[in-house]
This record gives structure tokens, C-alpha cells and sequence, in this order.
């Protein structure tokens, strides 16, 4: 039988330059809708300047030069008209460190909304309890939802950065090394909530952490030097890989 995916994003030879630096050196690769892929690689190969391209975070930093196309659902988010503000509630972001704004859990949590102008109470109220369920979290804040959102630990914090993103909708979530700042117990949780999420959004996540990658993702891809070496199921790139880099790198050999 043929296995029947649905493609969400495609990058068609992305090359990017920080300056005379060049860090991504023609990357061409798919995601599908309803997957988790890992992004693996030793320290510096690119995985966060290609995970920032795939909704124009690299926009923001000076000096950058990209070229090649991104596709989100068939069109080129590098077209000139593209709105930015839009493509990043498409496609939202997890940071490694949670960067909860000083304000309530609940306020963190409508932000977006917010800013796209919803003001009805009940949309809100809402929208934030789905959220917080979804990021498994409501009920540890359900009973707090006004206290500081920077009163809570590293790994609510994060949970609670997850459900920002989660409240605007996006069809995709990125995520950077999200778990690298947290304990195992935290660690955990998070994964198990992106399990849950998959069937919902497609999941992209930067990873130092090859057991969570070869416990959570569906597809890896590993990096070397700006270069795609390997991209696969997560069980061939872990079991049987066809690049001799990617052996050398999973088993330990360097990196
Ligand atoms: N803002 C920036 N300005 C200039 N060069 C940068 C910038 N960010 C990254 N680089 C360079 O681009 C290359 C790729 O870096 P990147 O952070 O994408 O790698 P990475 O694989 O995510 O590394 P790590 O695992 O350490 O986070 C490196 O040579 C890095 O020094």
C-alpha cells in the first residue's frame, strides 16, 4: 500500500549567508502535516538558522542573505508580500529558554489574541483553558491563572510559552531544543504533550537529546557543516543509516 502523506512545508535549496558566512548550504527538504521531526546535529551545522528560516525569524537578524524558497501550503513565504506577523501565527515558536512575558499566566496566554484585536471575554476565557489543556498544564494554574506567570517553574513556564503559541491557531510549531533548559521530569512532560499535539499540528524540533529525538519523532534529519547528510524515518536514521557521517554521529563518534 502506499503510504499517503500530506505536505505542509517545503524547502527547495535554501542557502544562507550571516554575512560572508555560509550556514545553510542548499537545503532541500519536506514536512508533513501530523508529524514530529527531529532536527539533529553537532553544535554550529545549522539546525537553528534552518529552523528560523521556516517562518522568517532569521528576518530579524542584520546581515543576513537567504535564497531558494520556503513553501507553507504551496506558496513561497520568501514572496515580497508576504505578512510576517501572519506566517508566524501559522507557523509559531518555542525558544530553549521559556520567555514568559512578566504578565499573568492568562495574559500570557491571550497575548496573541490580543494583539489580533479579540476582545470578547468569553473567547478569551476560552481560549485559554483549551490552550492550557492542550499544553498540559491547566490543572496545575487553573486555580492561579492571574498570578505572574514568572512565578512558576522553568517547565510550567514552558508549558505555558507552548500554550501562547497553541491559542493562535498555528498549523505548525517550531521548537528549540525546548526541553535542553528543564529537568528530566519536566523534559518528559513535554514530550508526551507534543505526542498528544501531533495529530493536530506538525511538530519541528531542534534536539541535542538523541533518546528524546529517537523517542518522539516520526522523521530526523541530520546536519553537518550547513549540509542535509541524512533525512528518514526516525528508526532508519537510528538503526540502519546510509551516510557514514550519521552513523559516526549517533553512535557517539563525535560531536
Ligand atoms: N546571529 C548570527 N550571526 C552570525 N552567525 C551566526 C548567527 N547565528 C548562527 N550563526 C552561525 O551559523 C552557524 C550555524 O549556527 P546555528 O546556531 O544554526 O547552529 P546549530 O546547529 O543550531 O548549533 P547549536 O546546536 O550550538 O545551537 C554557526 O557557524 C554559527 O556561528
Amino acid at each position: 500500500m502506499v503510504e499517503q502523506t500530506n505536505k505542509i512545508i517545503s524547502s527547495n535549496d535554501v542557502h544562507l549567508f550571516y554575512g560572508r558566512n555560509e550556514a545553510l548550504k542548499g537545503i532541500t527538504m519536506d514536512f508533513n502535516e501530523s508529524e514530529i521531526t527531529a532536527l539533529i546535529g553537532p553544535s554550529g551545522c545549522g539546525k537553528s538558522t534552518f529552523l528560523r528560516t521556516l517562518n522568517r525569524m532569521n528576518d530579524l537578524i542584520p546581515n543576513v542573505t537567504i535564497t531558494g524558497t520556503v513553501k507553507l501550503h504551496q506558496q513561497n513565504i520568501y514572496a515580497p508580500d508576504t505578512d510576517t506577523v501572519a506566517l508566524r501565527k501559522e507557523i509559531g515558536m518555542v525558544f530553549q529558554q521559556p520567555n514568559p512575558f512578566p504578565f499573568s499566566i492568562y495574559e500570557n496566554v491571550v497575548y496573541g489574541l490580543r494583539l489580533a484585536g479579540i476582545r470578547d471575554r468569553r473567547q478569551l476565557d476560552e481560549a485559554v483553558e483549551t490552550s492550557l489543556q492542550q499544553a498540559a498544564i491547566w490543572d496545575e494554574v487553573k486555580d492561579k491563572l492571574h498570578e505572574s506567570a514568572l512565578s512558576l517553574s522553568g517547565g510550567q513556564q514552558q508549558r505555558v510559552c507552548i500554550a501562547r503559541v497553541l491559542a493562535v491557531k498555528p498549523d505548525v510549531i517550531l521548537l528549540d531544543e525546548p526541553t535542553s533548559a528543564l529537568d528530566p521530569i519536566s523534559s518528559g512532560q513535554i514530550e508526551n504533550m507534543l505526542l498528544e499535539l501531533k495529530d493536530q499540528y506538525t511538530i519541528i524540533l531542534v534536539t541535542h537529546n538523541m533518546q528524546q529525538a529517537s523517542r518522539i519523532s516520526d522523521k530526523t534529519a541530520f546536519f553537518l557543516q550547513g549540509h542535509l547528510i541524512e533525512y528518514a524515518d526516525t528508526k532508519t536514521i537510528f538503526l540502519n543509516p546510509q551516510q557514514k557521517e550519521t552513523e559516526d554521529y549517533i553512535t557517539g563518534r563525535f560531536g
